[in-house]
């Protein structure tokens, strides 16, 4: 900590993502606050003595009028920013359980809006991650092997129709570049026919030889040489990262979002050390970027990881189709 890290004191703020019918709620942030005329979701601070759920049933009422069971609160991410003349702490949750039709109570502008139409540049800076968290789904499907390039796309197809997935991070560690981008150009319209964004993974010039990608997957080795954020901010950018060292360079190449693992013993990597979900939590808590549980995990693991405060989970064995 440096000695004006210690002299500002941290705020640690409630924030609430109040979700209707897929929908969020924001407000606008009256002009003469800090970052004022920005875009927020309602909160407050967390008064001393308060627990973070109180302060959120408290500042919800006051702010909008809504009625908020405590017990419908979920951990979506916590986000330490330094804005210069503040430091926060954005502890935040989202409830789906908001009973009442809302109203700025204090004056503000309030409405219903499509976290896809939520733009960074219209919140304050430490919200970006709270964009990505709402927009990126709970499970990120991650191919496993096959016998054939031809194999990898039936499996890939069985997959998806086996359940859905929103995004597939196609990882063949194996094949060699020609024939990965051949392999990558395939799975497009496979992955598009079922409703799901294909992440390429790789180094950046596999994201720019796939037309149809939707973002890129760097392993850790090709994060470590990137000095900046590789590709648009309109694709997705996910690192895979194993420590807090990684996981700080993974943030300062404009992550969207990093693996961090192996939480378990796999089949793929059993001779790696595995962290736990303790070790996984602390990484979590100080991790200014949506986190997915990597090595191991099912589906039932998935409850665990949101309460650690990940995003969910990654992997191959809770969809990839073995023989
Ligand atoms: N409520 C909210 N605050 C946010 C968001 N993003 C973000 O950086 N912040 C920052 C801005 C402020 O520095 C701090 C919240 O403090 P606040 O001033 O709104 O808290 P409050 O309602 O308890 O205010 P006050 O009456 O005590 O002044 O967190 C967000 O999305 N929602």
């Amino acid at each position: 900590m440096t000695v004006r890290e210690a002299q500002v004191k941290e705020i640690h703020v409630a924030v609430a993502v109040i979700i209707r019918d897929e929908r969020v709620l924001i407000a606008r942030r009256p002009d003469h606050v800090h970052q004022g005329g920005l875009l927020e979701f309602p909160g407050g601070k967390v008064e001393p003595g308060e627990s973070v759920q109180a302060a959120l049933v408290r500042e919800i009422a006051e702010e909008t009028g809504l009625k908020v069971p405590e017990a419908s609160l979920e951990p979506v991410i916590g986000i330490r920013h330094d804005y210069g003349d503040k430091r926060v702490f954005l502890d935040v949750w989202a409830t789906r359980a908001a009973e009442g039709e809302p109203e700025g109570c204090e004056g503000q502008p309030v409405e219903w809006l499509d976290p896809d139409r939520l733009r960074d540049q219209d919140f304050p800076a430490a919200n970006r991650p709270i964009i990505r968290a709402l927009r990126l789904p709970a499970q990120l499907a991650i191919t496993g092997t096959a016998a054939s390039a031809g194999e990898t796309i039936e499996r890939l197809r069985s997959g998806l129709a086996g359940a859905s997935q929103a995004l597939v991070v196609l990882r063949a560690p194996a094949m060699t570049g020609p024939d990965y981008r051949q392999l990558a150009a395939a799975a497009v319209p496979v992955c598009e026919a079922a409703g799901a964004g294909l992440i390429v993974h790789g180094a950046p010039e596999v994201f720019y030889g796939t037309p149809g990608a939707c973002g890129l997957h760097l392993p850790w080795r090709e994060a470590a040489k990137q000095a900046e954020r590789p590709i648009p901010v309109s694709a997705w950018l996910g690192v895979s990262c194993h420590d807090a060292t990684e996981i700080d360079q993974a943030v300062a190449i404009g992550a969207d979002y990093v693996t961090l693992g192996p939480v378990k013993p796999t089949l793929s990597h059993p001779e790696e050390p595995t962290m736990g979900w303790e070790a996984f939590g602390t990484l979590v808590s100080g991790a200014p970027v949506p986190v997915f549980g990597l090595g191991g995990l099912t589906l039932a693991d998935l409850p665990e990881a949101r309460q650690q405060g990940g995003q969910g989970i990654a992997g191959i064995s809770f969809w990839w189709p073995e023989n």
